[in-house]
């Protein structure tokens, strides 16, 4: 039979039972202990040893162990790997507890929410969303604990809702159990480091109740999410779980913004990577637009500066207001001094989170002071820019003097790391503690005078003033002369030698100096807390403080890197047209040994699509991608690589680049390209940017072309988008006949003495070649191989010829059935043509097998004749 549960075990169980998803770091003495499971899954993950308690029980429960103050380290690799940890702390007092002393669980650690400097990659947003499905409509909601930002939306598919945790990338995600069965139909749906929330969370009425009394207001109508009701039960559902995590209040959670959808150019998942916006295609930070781009002087710019890549917007007037802003700053290169001010005032939006939760550490409220006492210079600097944008950031921005010389007065220059052990309030700021220190430093200077005083007032030379551990002070004096001792000395102890006394001074020194050390400490937190009020008290103005610098940051940003990568401001209209002309891929121009060949891009009305040939490495996926990245660029505010550019209303960016299969999925390349296809097909519109890279080349040749052909025709024809369709099928160079709103291009090439010369220049019309064996041998494959391919393509030629003279019989044949015919009306002449060609071109199947058969009458062979005609079919195999 089982032993019964120690009392410790029980309160574990308890406590434990309310945690079941985290593991629970239950403190003991200096410890932080975890048991069974949690133990098991620590051991492994942190790589520390697993023990047992009551090893020789039957039933030895699993434990391990790990020193608190070591304990932030090995949280930060659970949370890091997707775990949340629950720390449960000792709360009642050891000398009064019958049993186990009271614990409780002060706050749970999760990967979206956890907002410790050591935790938390500075230059990325560290996001917890929500989602709440019904009906097929998803409200998504998302906070970013560390600067109190919290954003909802709605979304009516699961392509948006992809689209939007692409963008996003929580590092924790909440779904309701709607959401989790629609995960288990539905492939697309797959998400990492998910928790399903109960589904009493997500009650309508309790999640507003929660966010009106967080806000303080009577509705939501303010944060226009009165009809917005899958919305409000995602915001509820995570402002619940966050406070339980936090344990206490979120006080800087000043405002819930509704995110429309039509606010921003919509990117799809695919377009995010294709772009490589802030990952390039080995997940890695380096060559992407964000490492061209990001020279932010904090890491609050940074966040910022990759969360207006990501959401570039369709509100042209606030576009052209950055524009405006980056013209003032590039104006007698006020920049420079604005970023030399900006550089030293660091990261402080998330300095004032943790300043909101309670959790700020000493350095940070130094750092704060120190932040804010360059905010008088930079407002000087501001005052000379006369543009809106900036006068407002100013006004955002503020200062904060008395703040600042609170925090210089209170706090010591280089704080240490932690309150607990002191050290951190300057000399000065408070009597109190200042006497309290003395007391504790001044000790033997404090005994030493009254020793000279003593002595003096009763003529007793050998009076000495001590110290035991035993007995505490004592006044001591030598037996001969003991019984001069005045009156106000009471006898303390009796040595062989000498009597000790002790005077009511001397206790009352005894009393201040023996508690001195622990009551400085205690009066150094009551103060550093009361800082940390008075500091959170200022938190809304401080929050549009930090918000207004890390803009200001972002904005010089795009002014410095205008002016260093020779960027020009694009010109936003009204107009529906995409024209650049000599624009540039910036990360590639950074990367390549050689000069970078700008191309023009001309698209309007008239012109709707371009069908791009060229050799492999010819630049076409570099031209298709610099068009969207300026494109991109113009939406963000930021200035554009090229000569000059004009750009109309553009609602999304669709990419169908690349080939990758999604394994994790179990989708094939394939199938990748044409869902990727169909995306942009069911939802691009005018407005909207396609790029479309050799689709169809994942399947049988036939199959590919008929597909590239027709999803071309149906962008061009119907949703008339701005399309820009790279492709190596010839065959689709015949399309702007048919289509007068599409047109051929080429990236010109040479071939000199066999070897291939790239231009990395765009030109009108279709390339006459497509290079590919010399591609071929330039990437290094065997000449044995490449004079075998030569051959094989001759082969193919003289087949093609072939069938191309058969085609022409069968065109003119269909050509004279075609006139016998009335025409249909829907069809010009070109899509006649057009169709003509298809039917002929691309599905009559022609062979020398088929013609033998063809001119043969079966009737009038013999036997032997019939052998021959067999050996002549095989022939031609
Ligand atoms: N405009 C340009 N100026 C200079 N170099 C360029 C230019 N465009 C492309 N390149 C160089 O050529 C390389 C290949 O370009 P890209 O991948 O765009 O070719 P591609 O035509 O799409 O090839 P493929 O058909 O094989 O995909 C680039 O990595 C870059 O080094």
């Amino acid at each position: 039979m089982s032993k019964p549960l120690t009392p410790m075990m029980i309160q574990y169980n308890s406590i434990k039972k309310d945690h079941p998803n985290d593991l629970v770091f239950y403190r003991m003495g200096d410890f932080y202990e975890l048991f069974n499971e949690d133990a098991i899954k620590a051991s492994q993950l942190l790589d520390i040893t697993l023990t047992a308690r009551g090893k020789g029980s039957a039933n030895p429960t699993p434990m391990c162990g790990l020193p608190y103050h070591a304990a932030e380290n090995y949280i930060a690799r659970l949370v890091k790997a997707g775990i949340s940890v629950a720390i449960c702390e000792q709360v009642g007092d050891p000398a009064t507890s019958k049993g186990p002393v009271e614990r409780k669980v002060v706050r749970v650690m999760t990967p979206g929410t956890i907002t410790d400097e050591a935790f938390l990659n500075e230059s990325r947003d560290n996001l917890i969303s929500c989602i709440f499905s019904k009906n097929d409509q998803f409200g998504l909601a998302s906070m970013d604990v560390s600067n109190g930002r919290f954003i909802v939306t709605e979304l009516s598919n699961t392509e948006q809702l992809n689209a939007e945790l692409e963008r996003l990338k929580p590092a924790e995600l909440l779904i309701c159990p709607t959401t989790e069965s629609l995960c288990e139909q539905n492939e697309d749906l797959d998400f990492e480091h998910k928790k399903t929330l109960d589904p009493w969370l997500f009650d309508l009425d309790s999640c507003t109740t929660l966010l009106t009394d967080q806000y303080k207001t009577k509705d939501l109508s303010g944060f226009d999410l009165s009809d917005k009701a899958i919305a409000v039960s995602a915001a509820g559902a995570l402002f619940h779980y966050v406070t339980q995590t936090q344990r206490g209040d979120l006080p800087h959670l000043q405002a819930i913004q509704y995110e429309h959808n039509d606010q921003a150019i919509i990117l799809d998942p695919a377009t995010r990577l294709n772009l490589e916006i802030d990952v390039n295609s080995q997940g890695e930070d380096k060559y992407t637009l964000s490492w061209l781009l990001d020279k932010t002087c904090t890491a609050m710019g940074s966040r910022l500066l990759k969360r207006w890549l990501h959401r570039p917007l369709r509100d042209i007037k606030a576009v052209q207001m950055r524009q405006d802003a980056i013209g003032s700053l590039l104006d007698q290169y006020q920049f420079e001094a604005i970023q030399s001010t900006i550089k030293p005032i660091g990261d402080i939006e998330r300095i004032l989170s943790r300043i909101a939760l309670g959790s700020a550490r000493p350095r940070d409220l130094s750092r704060l002071g120190d932040a804010l006492a360059r905010l008088p210079e930079l407002q000087t600097q501001l005052s000379n820019i006369d543009q809106i944008l900036i006068k407002n950031l100013s006004v955002q921005i503020q200062q904060f003097d008395e703040l600042v010389s609170l925090l210089e007065k209170a706090i010591i220059e280089n704080p240490p790391m932690v309150v607990r052990d002191g050290g951190v309030i300057a000399q000065g700021y408070d009597e109190e503690l200042d006497e309290l220190r003395g007391l504790n430093t001044n000790a033997n200077d404090f005994l030493l005078k009254m020793e000279n005083e003593e002595r003096e007032k009763t003529g007793i030379s050998t009076l000495k003033v001590g110290y035991n551990r035993v007995h505490g002070y004592y006044i001591e004096i030598s037996k001969a002369q003991s019984a001069n001792a005045p009156a106000n000395y009471t006898r303390r102890q009796t040595l062989k030698n000498a009597e000790r006394f002790i005077t009511e001074e001397l206790k009352a020194f005894e009393d201040k100096a023996l508690s001195a050390k622990s009551r400085s400490l205690t009066r150094e937190k009551m103060l550093y807390d009361e800082l940390v009020q008075i500091c959170a008290k200022e938190i809304v103005g401080l929050q549009q403080c930090a918000l207004g610098l890390a803009t200001l940051d972002t904005l010089t940003c795009f002014a410095e890197r205008s002016l260093t990568l020779g960027l020009v401001r694009p010109e936003l209209t009204s107009k529906n047209c995409l024209e650049m002309k000599q624009a540039k891929h910036p990360v590639i121009e950074q990367i390549i040994d050689g000069a970078f060949i700008p191309n023009d891009c001309l698209l309007d009305e008239d012109n709707k699509m371009l069908i791009i040939t060229g050799p492999n490495m010819g630049g076409k996926s570099t031209y298709m991608r610099q068009t969207a990245i300026c494109t991109l660029l113009a939406f963000t505010g930021c200035y554009v690589p090229a000569q000059s550019m004009k750009v109309g209303p553009i609602d999304r960016i669709f990419t169908r680049m690349g080939s990758s299969d999604d394994s994790a999925s179990g989708r094939s390349t394939f199938m990748v390209e044409m869902t990727e296809t169909a995306n942009i097909l069911h939802n691009a519109t005018q407005n909207s940017l396609v790029l479309m890279d050799e689709v169809g080349r994942g399947t049988s040749t036939f199959d590919g072309l008929s597909l590239a052909w027709a999803s071309a025709e149906q962008l061009v024809r119907e949703t008339k988008s701005f399309t820009l369709f790279a492709t190596h099928y010839f065959e689709m160079t015949h399309l702007p006949d048919q289509f007068s709103l599409a047109s051929n291009v080429h990236l010109k090439a040479h071939e000199h003495d066999d070897k291939i010369i790239f231009m990395h220049k765009v030109e009108k019309g279709a390339a006459s070649q497509s290079y590919g064996l010399q591609v071929a041998k330039l990437a290094g494959v065997p000449f044995n191989v490449i004079d075998q391919a030569k051959a094989k393509l001759h082969e193919l030629e003289i087949g093609q010829a072939l069938s191309e003279s058969n085609k022409s019989e069968n065109l003119e044949k269909e050509k004279e059935k075609e006139q016998e015919r009335p025409a249909p009306k829907s069809k010009t002449k070109k899509e006649k043509a057009a169709a003509e060609f298809l039917q002929n071109d691309l599905f009559s199947v022609s062979h020398p097998a088929l013609d033998l058969l063809n001119n043969t009458d079966a009737d009038d062979l013999t036997a032997r004749q019939a052998l021959d005609l067999i050996y002549q079919l095989k022939n031609t195999l």
